[in-house]
């Protein structure tokens, strides 16, 4: 299966795209099957996406939002993927979304990671999956050089505790094989340096030095990457 790559000026064009292109799809899954299930990743990138996805009138009682990742901090942390969703996703027409949190009342993420999985598995195949990347070939939280790297790209169980590295803060993470549950997964990358990182990631296999390329590089999922050069 190819990857089909967008190229956009700037983000405000790729979020005029894909603010259109997510709310047909999402409508789309809600005459299909009645629920629509959308996968959103934090960091910084998605927040101009989120702004314009929230003001769109959709059956938002219908959608299940849900995170590719979190930090393992309070939902009331700077860091927190969750804080991120619910102040500028679960807002204005969204805010009658429901979200399912990848928090638990657990202080050790380790702790947490069976709950967690428990949870995701009760969810059905996702209808979109829009994952981030990091300069070092991350997606979600597969991080290079991460001793769980090899479970998440292996396990059948969800979701699993991570720390990476080289980034702040412990986290939980949808496994591969949850994320590729999905029946289209998007890239949402801004700026020069993602585009680099992309092209190193698409012109070789190894997943291990670049965790990205295990969706990059797979033939079960159709992927579109959407990339804005500013
Ligand atoms: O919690 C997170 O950090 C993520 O979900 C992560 O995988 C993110 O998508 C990339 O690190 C890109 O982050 P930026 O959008 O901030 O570049």
């Amino acid at each position: 299966m190819t990857v089909s790559i967008q190229r956009f000026a700037n983000d405000k064009d790729l979020v005029a795209y894909f603010n259109r292109k997510l709310r047909l799809q999402l409508e789309q899954a809600i005459a299909e099957r009645g629920h629509a299930y959308l996968v959103v990743s934090g960091g910084r990138t998605p927040i101009p996406l989120f702004k314009t996805l929230a003001k769109q009138q959709l059956a938002w009682p219908q959608v299940t939002i849900v995170l590719a990742d979190e930090r393992w901090v309070p939902p009331s942390d700077a860091a927190s993927n969750e804080k991120l969703v619910r102040e500028h996703l679960l807002q204005e027409q969204a805010a009658a979304a429901k979200f399912v949190s990848l928090l638990s009342a657990e202080e050790d993420p380790y702790e947490a990671e069976e709950e967690i999985s428990e949870r995701l598995a009760q969810l059905p195949t996702f209808d979109a999956v829009i994952l981030g990347m990091g300069e070092d070939g991350h997606t979600a939280s597969l991080f290079p050089g991460a001793e769980e790297l090899q479970c998440g790209l292996t396990t059948d169980a969800a979701a699993l505790a991570v720390t990476p590295k080289d980034a702040p803060l412990a986290r939980m993470s949808m496994s591969k094989k949850r994320l590729l549950d999905s029946r289209q997964i998007y890239f949402h990358l801004s700026g020069g340096a993602k585009a680099a990182v992309l092209d190193e990631a698409l012109a070789e296999q190894d997943v291990a030095s670049m965790p990205v390329r295990a969706f990059l590089h797979q033939q079960q999922v159709p992927v579109e990457v959407l990339l804005a050069s500013a």
